[in-house]
């Protein structure tokens, strides 16, 4: 058999001709095993010292190789392959093979590698999660594990986990209920953790929590590695979430980071709300989306002049991203100008898929989107509110591709001289406009943004480089910030200084381009900034536990990354 992960039965048959076999490995790392272990596996890089020290000898071919030769190979082995998800498979069995080879050619090569491990890749990747699946790369935790969750965190290898990304893959991307193949997103964002930001991949713990699914073709399909039942709701589903939180605390203890992801807002909202004040938690898709566009809105003031409360924003899609972004804008104009909340959110309109949000519609509107439900008369369409609200940026939150049309993105222009326009769907698929669309509509007048990356693009002859508003810029170094400084919870005030930190590494050359986000390729530069910038408000609020606080907290973030650069071995 050609991996693990393909069936039920072992390599050697499971139960052989009735007789039971006991599973056993040594636990010292070397000879064979060394080579199979990602964590310390080299490749052809081992030394002859470390060859015969190590019993490798006759193991590898004669040659020894650098760290350098071996990812120029695999980046020339990569780009022979012509479909994303070759790339996206042959990345993932790297990472299982040399874990450190891994974590080098993402750091070196990320704005080559990020649409692979990340949007848009992984979405697909997630859809095609059960065909192509070769070795568990995160825990699984079911219905059926109701009782022994604790158990089941103990089944882990890793004793010292600092974050957990977990999702019930719900809402993957904008593609919709995945169920348990949502995985490859906590993957895929773990592995942004360790890359980008810094964090050791062992101390990193991807969780999937399965309680079923409501996508019949998944039901269906079967490869569908999930169980196959619709979703649980209601007091099953809480009471194995809550069994799920206090079991984390329990293994791994008060300071352990949750990230929840992709969680259907339905959920999301309450999650964090129930465990906001009892747990380090907090939700990238309502929080760290938030903070990066802020992050986005603050710079792209330099291009535009005036303030943030100058400005009208309009959001297509009020859920976890939409509204999680218009509070946080909200909640910057009121600390800077002193109006109160209420105020602040004036300046802010939502239009989801019934139209713009009024008060008029109050008593059938959830809850997140009640702040935002303004006195206007209905409005049931985005043309038509656009034109109506006149707002100086446009904001895409609906994960249904193509809304942002060319009358949309000219009546934007025609009121705004610098149309500032933000398509942050993901994957590229549900993009609410592509690059392309957003320059050549507004005549090479918009300044624009998409969640999913777009390649540059020339129009009369003048090249527009579009800005990646991803959380991917946030999370990472938000929770190397949280983590070096031993937070306790998370604050809002934390995601503003993310914003602040993140704003703060565009150059006047980034600048002169046109671009509000920082180019991918300092990542690590960036994080490292962003992480000294939230600790050091962390500290400032007393929700920091690391002391004495540390002088210099660039540099001290810059001490606790993990280098992906292979060690010599004894
Ligand atoms: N770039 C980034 O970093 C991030 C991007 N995203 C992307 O944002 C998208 C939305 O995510 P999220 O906010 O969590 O999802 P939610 O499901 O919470 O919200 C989606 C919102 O869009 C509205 N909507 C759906 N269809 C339409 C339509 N045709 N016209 C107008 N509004 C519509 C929904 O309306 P209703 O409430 O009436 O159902 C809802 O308000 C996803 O594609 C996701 O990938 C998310 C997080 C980060
Ligand atoms: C980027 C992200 O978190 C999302 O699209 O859900
Ligand atoms: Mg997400």
């Amino acid at each position: 058999m050609g991996n693990d992960g393909d069936g039920d039965v072992d390599n050697n048959g499971g139960v052989q001709g009735g007789q039971l076999v006991t599973p056993w490995n040594m636990s010292i790392s070397s000879g064979h095993n060394l080579l199979r272990d990602p964590r310390y596996n080299k490749g052809l890089a081992f030394t002859e010292r470390e060859r015969d020290a190590h019993y490798l000898t006759g193991l590898l071919p004669p040659i020894i190789s650098s760290q350098e030769l071996q990812e120029k190979k695999v980046m020339h082995i990569l780009r022979q392959y012509e479909v994303p998800l070759q790339r996206y498979i042959a990345m993932i069995d790297l990472q299982e093979r040399n874990e450190r080879l891994f974590y080098k050619l993402l750091i070196d090569h990320v704005e080559e590698l990020l649409p692979i491990v990340y949007t848009p890749t992984v979405g697909e990747a997630c859809q095609k999660f059960g065909s192509i699946f070769r070795r568990p790369q995160g825990l699984y935790i079911s219905l059926k594990d109701k009782g022994r969750v604790l158990d089941v965190l103990r089944n882990w290898q890793e004793r010292n986990i600092e974050v957990i990304v977990v999702t019930d893959g719900e809402r993957i991307l904008g593609l919709g209920d995945l169920g348990c193949q949502g995985m490859g997103i906590p993957v895929g964002k773990l592995s942004l953790y360790s890359a980008l930001g810094g964090v050791r991949p062992s101390a990193c713990l991807p969780i999937t929590i399965d309680v079923g699914t409501n996508n019949e073709k998944l039901l269906n399909d079967e490869f569908y590695i999930g169980l196959k039942q619709n979703r649980a709701r209601g007091e099953e589903y809480d009471e194995l979430l809550e069994e799920f939180m206090k079991a984390v605390k329990l293994n791994y203890g008060e300071k352990i980071l949750i990230q929840f992801e992709d969680f259907a807002n339905h959920n999301a909202f309450s999650l964090l709300n129930r465990y906001r004040t009892t747990h380090l938690v907090f939700n990238d898709d309502i929080q760290g989306t938030a903070s990066v566009v802020l992050s986005g809105l603050l710079s792209a003031l330099k291009l535009l002049g005036g303030t943030l409360s100058d400005h009208t924003f309009l959001f297509l899609g009020a859920g976890e991203a939409g509204t999680g972004i218009a509070e946080l804008i909200a909640l910057q104009i009121s600390k800077k100008t002193g109006a109160s909340i209420e105020d602040a959110r004036k300046k802010i309109w939502l239009v989801d898929s019934k139209g713009l949000v009024v008060s008029l519609r109050k008593e059938s509107l959830q809850h997140f989107k009640l702040p935002w439900a303004h006195e206007h008369e209905p409005i049931s369409n985005l043309l038509e509110a656009v034109k109506e609200i006149k707002p100086s940026v446009l904001i895409g939150t609906s994960g249904v591709g193509k809304q942002f049309t060319q009358e949309v993105i000219e009546a934007m222009s025609s009121i705004n001289e610098k149309p500032l326009i933000m398509a942050l769907s993901n994957p590229t698929s549900q993009a609410e406009c592509t690059a392309e669309e957003a320059y050549t509509w507004s005549k090479g007048r918009a300044i624009f943004a998409s969640g999913s990356p777009f390649d540059p693009v020339t129009y009369e002859d003048k090249v527009f480089v579009p800005g990646q508003a991803n959380n991917a810029y946030i999370f990472p170094g938000f929770g190397l910030g949280l983590i070096m400084c031993g937070a306790t919870r998370v604050h809002d005030d934390l995601l503003l200084a993310a914003s602040e930190g993140l704003a703060s590494q565009i150059t006047d050359e980034d600048y002169a381009k046109g671009i509000i986000f920082p180019p991918f390729s300092c990542i690590r530069k960036i994080s490292a900034h962003i992480a000294a910038s939230v600790a050091d408000k962390a500290y400032e609020l007393g929700l920091a536990s690391l002391l004495p606080r540390p002088n210099d907290l660039v540099k001290f973030s810059e001490s606790c990354m993990y280098s992906p650069i292979y060690p010599t071995y004894r």
